[in-house]
């Protein structure tokens, strides 16, 4: 099932378009990661979807029953509730308790069994023995995860978090990624995290999207993507046509391509030995052989920056 599928998303402000004909989709039990540069619209996405902002033109559809659209004037609950948020700040009052802040919230929400739930989250995100202590107190990633704390204390099915990394040292970091992983995996909550900081969304995203300039660039799973940035193999010898013509006569699965240099790039799930093997029995004189990885950084960066083929 789609728990979130965003169609024509646009949002004007002040005669600007921010978010332009988006569209995204977001299916349960994904971890989503929103991928873009500052400013490129991820906050305002993340708003409009979770009923914070109005789109000026589109749809968000959450689980697939309709609920914004353009001009609808103040939006229904149609499953935003099942929503949780960590959006900028989490809004927290600082002279508080961390178990006060949560009793807050679900006073205002009329939540059920208020404090047994309270506590539930704080153990939940590993702060049950600093429940009673005010906020004021607390780091960076102690607050960050009071923020997620907050966004679960409704049971949702779907978790917006924007940049949750923000500001965090690797340890904090580190933690709030095994939050997320741990949140996904035992509740079966769907997660869209909007980052910069590829390197942890690498470690736990399943799906991707990437924006630029408020369009969506591209959307793919985390195996596409991996195999996007899987080595390949530059392959430089004395005959390149000939050498061309023996690879592809022996592997026909690989792809290969001709670079203005001669040299040929293999790509695909080569080996690299059999190749060289291959090419040495033939008695083709064999110049360069050498891996050439790119990394996932490279890629998005290419993605967000070439992005002229919006879907
Ligand atoms: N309430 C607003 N009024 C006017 N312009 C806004 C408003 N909110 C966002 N913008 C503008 O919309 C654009 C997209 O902002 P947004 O915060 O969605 O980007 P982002 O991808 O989340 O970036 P960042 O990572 O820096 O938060 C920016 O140019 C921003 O200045």
């Amino acid at each position: 099932m789609n728990v979130i599928e965003a169609r024509g998303l646009t949002k004007v402000y002040d005669g600007r378009a921010v978010v332009r004909d988006f569209a995204m989709t977001v299916a349960a039990g994904d971890i989503y990661g929103f991928v873009g540069k500052n400013g490129a619209g991820k906050s305002t996405v993340m708003k409009m979807i979770c009923g914070d902002a109005l789109p000026t033109a589109g749809e968000v559809v959450l689980f697939e029953s309709d609920r914004a659209s353009a001009g609808d004037g103040e939006p229904e609950d149609g499953g935003v509730r099942r929503i949780g948020v960590l959006i900028e700040e989490p809004g927290l009052l600082v002279n508080l308790s961390a178990y006060r802040n949560l009793m807050a919230k679900a006073l205002a929400w009329g939540i059920v069994d208020g404090p047994a739930r309270c506590e539930e989250v704080l153990r939940l995100v590993g702060l049950s023995s600093v429940g009673n202590k005010k906020v004021r107190g607390f780091s960076l990633g102690m607050k960050q995860r009071l923020g997620l704390a907050m966004a679960l204390l409704g049971s949702p099915d779907v978790l917006l978090l924007d940049e949750p990394f923000n500001g965090l040292d690797p340890e904090a970091t580190r933690a709030m990624r095994n939050l997320i992983v741990r949140v996904n995996e035992t509740l079966g909550i769907t997660v869209v995290v909007s980052s910069h900081v590829l390197d942890q969304l690498d470690r736990m995203a399943t799906r991707y999207g990437v924006i630029a300039d408020g369009r969506m660039v591209r959307e793919m799973t985390a195996e596409e993507v991996a195999a996007e940035c899987r080595s390949s193999l530059r392959v430089r010898t004395e005959n390149p046509a000939r050498a061309l013509a023996l690879l592809e006569e022996a592997y026909p699965a690989l792809a290969f391509k001709a670079e203005p240099d001669g040299a040929l790039v293999v790509a695909g799930d080569y080996d690299d030995g059999a190749i060289s093997r291959l090419l040495a029995r033939s008695g083709e004189v064999v110049r360069e052989l050498s891996q050439d990885h790119r990394d996932l950084e490279e890629y998005f960066v290419e993605l967000m920056e070439g992005g002229a083929q919006y879907v």
